[in-house]
């Protein structure tokens, strides 16, 4: 279903609303990024999607079944291997126990973790403990991803070879995909739409259109990474003075 959110506020109580008019509109399946200086609202924004929270103004109409969360940190139980923890998932999303095991496999297969099931997190490097968690979220079976900042504590190497995999995975999966990053050139590389909110309050003040050829084309994906890396450092200048 498509997330859509009318004039949304949120509000803590303090003086200036965390949100306010904010209007977003994500169709099924669309990969969207969401930039914005640091404790600008973007937590705040995932959490009313996934209907954790409910706003002080406006509206949020988003699937009634929720969404599946990823983090910087995996979170992984230290004491289950990689299946085991994608077989927790499962049981929490309610799949019976004679299908567990087949699907982690599935999961794990679909994140290039097959070799991988029976180790258990302090034995995977930290981009696979971020796979697990991929596989893990897609485990909860819902259509919406919501992902913070997932690959920020990665090298550049690895998180290189994290956003193949994710591209891959959500053509695979059809899943659609919120990401926040402070990242331009990561939200570049994965966004079909880029969002910037403001500070004090949030509002989408700027939004871009990433042209699947620019994922071909390192110039026009180099422009339009400074455009936005232009537009966010006046946003961050602003809520400086
Ligand atoms: N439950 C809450 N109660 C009170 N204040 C809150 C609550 N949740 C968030 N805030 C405040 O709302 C603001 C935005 O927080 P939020 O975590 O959404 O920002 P963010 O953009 O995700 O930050 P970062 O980039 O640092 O992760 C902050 O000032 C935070 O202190």
């Amino acid at each position: 279903m498509t997330v859509v959110m009318e004039d949304v506020g949120m509000s803590f109580g303090g003086p200036t609303p965390v949100l306010e008019g904010v209007s977003v509109r994500i169709e099924p399946g669309e990969f969207v990024c969401l930039l914005g200086a640091s404790g600008c609202g973007k937590s705040t924004l995932l959490n009313l999607i996934a209907r954790l929270e409910a706003p002080t103004a406006g509206v949020v109409k988003a699937p009634r079944e929720g969404a599946a969360f990823m983090f910087q940190d995996a979170a992984l139980f230290p004491w289950l291997t990689a299946r085991g923890n994608i077989e927790l998932a499962l049981r929490f999303a309610g799949v019976p126990a004679a299908e567990r095991r087949g699907r982690a496999g599935e999961l794990l297969r679909l994140v290039h973790l097959g070799d991988a099931a029976d180790l258990r997190p302090h034995q995977l490097s930290g981009g696979m403990r971020q796979r697990v968690a991929l596989a893990r979220a897609l485990a909860q079976d819902r259509p919406l991803l919501l992902m913070d900042e997932p690959f920020a504590a990665l090298d550049a190497i690895t998180r290189d070879l994290l956003h193949v995999e994710l591209e891959r995975v959500w053509r695979q999966t059809g899943r659609t995909v919120v990401f926040v990053t402070h990242n331009v050139t990561e939200a570049v590389r994965l966004g079909q739409r880029v969002l910037l909110l403001s500070s004090r309050p949030g509002r989408v003040v700027a939004e871009w259109d990433v042209p699947a050829a620019a994922r071909h084309d390192a110039p026009a994906a180099a422009a339009l990474t400074a455009a936005i890396t232009a537009r966010l450092g006046q946003e961050i200048r602003r809520h400086a003075h």
